[in-house]
């Protein structure tokens, strides 16, 4: 197999490449032979419960033959209350104490569960790495309360490192793959500007024959335009890393993630001799990340500033990972009798970490904390871990040096082709709309009124338009999706690119990614948005771009014609939309103004307090131009600080090598050139690949293997084996007899999940998250959710709650009416 011009070894197989996330805004629950059904996934064992969902088996049933081994694919559905009376009542009280300034993050403003899991699914949708957990589809019916996630399911589970006498269960050489692959997959994180900031072992998951680990998890996770910037940088491109606007990403003060593993820059001000110059933190920048400052600790010292927190965080918890696996224990751990958080965060930030005489499970010699030897695995490994571990996050080894470390290229056949092949390419972007879009509000009803205000906006502004595209230059519009091409983006596209629903269950698959809220401006949250064309060009997506010489009014919804030229003002927000399986070939348009405008793109413009200067608008003294005479400190938006660094106004943005025109920060975001395929996702298949090894580390051994496949890949053996699906066969009693007795048997061998204060995540500092599960907030309200272990409830006529009438978003608190109802009387059409 040749790709990119590399020639690759024969045992490397075609990458996995399933189709991009589906979004699907109807949900059918019903109950199949007794199985709860959710659309086409059977839901099988609860796998594991998070602080906002629980995690369960599911199996798609496919429009495969019965037989056909992809007819039922095992899959993860995590399930995730969107917003509930509690939370709203949190939200309200934060809101009263949080000062009404810009610099406010967004994620702080909106302060729910849902805006932690918009930016997850945001950020999740876009991550196609074979070392990544895939996002397949979101179940995001608006008149539920509750949003499924639908993941690849990794079999193996997380990854354990202890035992009950907290000595190490993995053999030296599974601790090397997994570090292998998690530096891999957290290389083409950092690449698309994503920081994981919760790397731990128990985010890692093992696939069901244990050859591979993926990174799980995104729920703190942060995608920063600047931070991709910065790993430009190292590409050879012209921004510098360190520069203190390019990381002016204040939602990364936030202390997120797992006490043990967080950096020392995240908790800096437990240094204890922070004084400029002699800070074991190294060199911190006075100047740097002042508006950041706002929000560190009550604690922080005098004087000091806090280091800029960059990726590099990932890499310092992949080092404590690391550490976890070889010697069973975490490097920093507060000994102190009454230990607190606090204390643990000093040793962090103070304390050196001592090494074991072995190492693994293998009890493999180390050399001591500075072993002298020069050339064992025991003294490269300590080395290794000295570089993970610097304290000072600028001296900390980089993801690319630990790719050519000795040690981890130790057993890797071909390093060269392996680096080469490795390499991270292709860029995502995820925005603020996407965030925005990434799920729906509940309770999404029409409103004629809005819709015929909308109408009549839509063509005055499309007229107007139209008269405008001729002078404007060519340049294409911006795109968020990292597959959509650049060239050839015709609005004619549009015109080919529909096919009307045959049936009900068609149409909502075909309203899939219809852009659909938009938060500021409540009257927009109306069906009338939702009826408007899906934008889709050939590959699946698009966005809109907003002229910067029209002056829309709040709220209204602005139509563009090919070849718009673009505005980069952060006031106007594009927005994604993605339909699913949509084709050149088998489509056209959908909407009954596409053929009279011709237009490909619609943008819903809404205020903005991050807004800078350009594009103001003169028409809008209610808008953000007038906001933007009070908003004067510099937006916190990265984009928005990088516009500001570059010269002021969209109009002059440049860079050294000319203006960052749209097409330039496109390509250089990888959007214009799109590979065949990740390169990245072939080569690191040989990561994994070595029969051998895998027989030494034990990972066909029972005897040998400190932890068997949980329940699920026993499932799906059961599945493989019986030949049909147990729905399609009424075999689900059996099947479900089975996963109980199996269930059992796991709980005796391996005890019940534990969540032990070392691997639990932490809120924010600002008390942004809450713990405990959907549960909490169901007591009393729809009592039947128990029988479906949260993941389902029966109403009690049986009939499903269908998004017919017409409510408000102020019923939202209404669980009893939200929750997702379950129906045995009425099923989808049965899946041929
Ligand atoms: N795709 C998957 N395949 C298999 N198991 C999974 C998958 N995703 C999650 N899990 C399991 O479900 C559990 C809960 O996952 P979830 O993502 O909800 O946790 P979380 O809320 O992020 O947890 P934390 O409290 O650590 O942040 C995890 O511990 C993991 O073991």
């Amino acid at each position: 197999m040749i790709q990119n011009g590399v020639s690759l070894p024969n045992y490397v197989k075609a990458p996995f490449d399933p189709a991009d996330v589906v979004t699907t805004d109807h949900l059918a629950a019903y109950l199949d032979a007794g199985r709860p059904m959710l659309n086409n996934y059977t839901r099988h064992a609860k796998i594991g419960e998070g602080q906002h969902g629980e995690v369960y088996l599911c199996y798609q049933v496919n429009k495969y033959p019965p037989g056909h081994p992809d007819r039922r694919v095992p899959v993860a559905m995590k399930s995730v209350k969107r917003d509930n009376a509690r939370d709203k009542r949190l939200r309200q009280l934060r809101q009263q104490r949080l000062p009404n300034h810009p610099h406010t993050p967004i994620v702080d403003r909106l302060g729910t569960t849902e805006a932690k899991i918009r930016k997850e699914i945001a950020i999740m949708k876009k991550c196609r790495h074979p070392h990544v957990v895939r996002l397949y589809e979101i179940i995001d019916d608006r008149t539920r309360d509750k949003i499924y996630m639908v993941m690849e399911y990794l079999a193996g589970g997380e990854v354990k490192w202890k035992n009950e006498h907290e000595e190490p269960i993995l053999s030296v050489i599974q601790t090397r793959r997994i570090i292998r692959d998690a530096v891999l997959g957290l290389e083409y994180l950092h690449h698309q500007g994503i920081i994981h900031r919760d790397i731990k072992p128990a985010n890692l998951l093992w696939t069901e024959d244990r050859r591979q680990v993926k990174i799980a998890d995104f729920g703190v996770s942060h995608f920063s335009y600047a931070q991709r910037l910065a790993a430009a940088g190292k590409d050879g491109g012209s921004e510098d890393p360190e520069d203190p606007i390019l990381l002016d990403d204040s939602d990364l003060t936030r202390r997120a993630g797992t006490p043990s593993f967080l950096a020392p820059e995240i908790v800096y001000e437990h240094t204890e001799d922070t004084s400029p110059g002699s800070s074991s933190l190294g060199d911190i920048p006075t100047a740097a990340s002042s508006s950041i400052a706002h929000a560190t600790s009550s604690q922080s010292v005098p004087g000091t500033q806090r280091p800029p927190i960059t990726q590099s965080i990932d890499v310092w918890a992949l080092g404590v990972t690391l550490y976890c696996l070889l010697f069973g224990k975490v490097p920093f751990l507060d000994t102190a009798a009454h230990g607190s958080e606090w204390s643990l965060y000093n040793v962090i930030c103070n304390r050196d970490w001592t090494v074991e005489e072995t190492m693994g499970s293998d009890r493999i010699p180390t050399g001591g904390r500075h072993p002298k030897a020069d050339d064992t695995e025991g003294a490269q490994v300590v080395r290794l871990l000295d570089q993970f571990l610097k304290k000072d996050a600028k001296a900390r080894v980089t993801l690319d040096q630990v790719k050519r470390n000795k040690w981890i290229l130790r057993d890797i056949p071909e390093p060269d082709m392996w680096l080469q092949l490795t390499m991270p390419r292709g860029r995502i972007d995820v925005s603020v709309d996407e965030t925005s879009v990434a799920m729906s509000s509940v309770r999404f009803t029409w409103n004629w009124n809005v819709v015929s205000r909308r109408i009549s906006s839509l063509f005055r502004r499309s007229r107007d338009h139209q008269q405008r595209s001729d002078d404007r230059d060519a340049r294409g519009p911006v795109k968020s999706d990292p597959h959509v091409h650049l060239h050839g983006y015709e609005s004619t596209r549009l015109q080919d690119t529909y096919t009307a629903p045959t049936s009900k269950r068609d149409k909502g698959k075909r309203r899939a990614g219809t852009v659909t809220t938009v938060r500021s401006s409540k009257s927009l949250r109306s069906k009338s948005t939702e009826r408007w064309p899906v934008v889709a060009s050939a590959s699946r997506s698009t966005s809109a771009i907003v002229d910067p010489n029209t002056t829309p009014r709040r709220g209204s919804i602005t139509l563009l014609t090919s070849g718009a030229s673009v505005a980069t003002s952060s006031r106007y927000h594009t927005i994604s939309s993605a339909r699913p399986g949509s084709s050149p070939t088998d489509t056209k348009p959908r909407a009954r103004f596409a053929n009279i405008f011709n237009f490909n793109s619609m943008t819903h413009w809404r205020p903005n307090k991050y807004s800078n200067s350009a594009g103001a608008s003169p028409t809008d003294p209610s808008g953000p131009s007038s906001h933007r005479a009070a908003a004067a400190p510099p937006s916190r938006r990265s984009e928005e600080a990088l516009r500001k660094y570059r010269g002021g106004g969209a109009a002059d943005m440049s860079l050294p090598n000319g203006p960052l025109t749209a097409d330039r920060r496109a390509s250089s975001w990888g959007q214009g050139d799109q590979a065949p395929i990740e390169l990245a996702e072939a080569a690191s298949l040989i990561s994994s690949y070595d029969f051998h090894e895998r027989t030494a580390a034990g990972v066909y051994n029972a005897g040998e293997k400190p932890f068997a496949p949980r329940t699920p890949s026993r499932l799906s053996t059961n599945v493989a084996t019986s030949g049909e699906p147990s729905c399609e066969n009424g075999d689900v009693g059996r099947d479900a007899e089975v996963e109980q007795q199996d269930a059992g048997e796991e709980d005796r061998k391996f005890g019940p999940p534990c969540f032990d204060e070392d691997s639990s995540t932490i809120a924010s500092a600002d008390g942004g998250w809450r713990g405990g599960s959907d549960d909490d907030e169901d007591d009393g309200e729809d009592g039947v959710d128990d029988i479906c272990n949260g993941l389902i409830a029966f109403d009690d006529d049986g009939d499903e709650n269908d998004d017919g009438g017409e409510s408000s978003d102020d019923d939202d608190d209404d669980q009893g009416e939200n929750a997702v109802t379950f129906s045995p009387r009425r099923r989808p059409p049965p899946i041929e």
